[in-house]
């Protein structure tokens, strides 16, 4: 394994294109000369151990830092001019929300919808709809009226995919989504995950430290590794694929319910 983004034979765009990208905190280098493409509707998971850089890499990727070199591209864009934050959802590790946030799930999942300058957007029907259609979806609809900090943490993990997916995002990132769930949620989670990643064509970039799960989706180690950073990919080349459908929530051509546990 070398730290190289390698020429692939794909059928994929680039979603997310890091180029020689270095990464510092007063002066202690975490992340040093990173390449690596995550393409469309790849499902890449991220591990290493802890203080390796996931979080840090993370954040440069949605724009929450900066790299002190190399370049970053979303959907083919240089960071500097791209504008479509819609089509990214990213959902930050569990320990970054407070508990006593005073907003509902329903609040929480609208709040998908606006975007980085539109805090005090007026919601139109279709909006409420939308949403409504996003809990359904996400199984939790039955929880829109509670507050946020009242639920577990495989309850809030699911109202932040319904967030998400509000936008009908089209990469979703996140930092390990089950830190502090049960292993039978955990699992029903991540069927959730796998059955988003496989029928609705939706890019992931996922933190875990969960290498069993990573290495049984992947069929195997990690593609590429990076210092302690470690890809595991499952990429989906076929051109045959790329017709599927994708999950749009409300006005989209397909809408269903995900059973799953926990
Ligand atoms: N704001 C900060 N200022 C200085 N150092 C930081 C800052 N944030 C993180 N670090 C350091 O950078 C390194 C990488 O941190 P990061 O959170 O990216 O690791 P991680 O791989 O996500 O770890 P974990 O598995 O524990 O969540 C760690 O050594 C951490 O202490």
């Amino acid at each position: 394994m070398n730290n190289t983004a390698q020429p692939q034979a794909h059928c994929h765009e680039p979603v997310v294109t890091l180029a020689g990208v270095s990464f510092s905190y007063e002066g202690k280098q975490v992340i040093r000369d990173l390449n690596f493409n995550v393409l469309q509707r790849d499902f890449v998971g991220l591990a290493g151990s802890n203080g390796a850089g996931k979080t840090t890499l993370l954040r440069i990727i949605v724009g929450l830092l900066k790299p002190e070199q190399g370049e970053v591209r979303l959907f083919g864009e240089p960071y500097s001019s791209f504008r479509g934050w819609n089509r990214i959802g990213y959902v930050p590790q569990k320990n970054a929300f407070n508990p006593l946030f005073p907003a509902t799930v329903r609040e929480v999942v609208l709040s998908g919808l606006y975007g980085r300058n539109k805090l005090f957007k007026r919601l139109t029907a279709a909006d409420t709809r939308k949403c409504e259609d996003a809990l359904e979806i996400m199984n939790i609809a039955d929880l829109a009226d509670r507050r946020i900090g009242q639920l577990s943490g495989g309850q809030q993990q699911r109202a932040f995919l319904a967030r998400a997916l509000i936008n009908n995002a089209e990469l979703l990132i996140l930092d390990e989504p089950t830190a502090g769930i049960d292993a039978e949620t955990q699992e029903g989670f991540f069927e959730l995950i796998r059955h988003m990643h496989q029928h609705h064509a939706i890019t992931f970039l996922m933190v875990s430290h969960d290498i069993d799960m990573l290495e049984d989706y992947m069929g195997g180690g990690p593609e590429q590794v990076c210092g302690k950073l470690k890809f595991y990919v499952r990429h989906t080349h076929e051109p045959q694929n790329c017709s599927e459908t994708r999950l749009h929530v409300s006005g989209g051509t397909k809408r269903e319910k995900i059973e799953v546990r926990g």
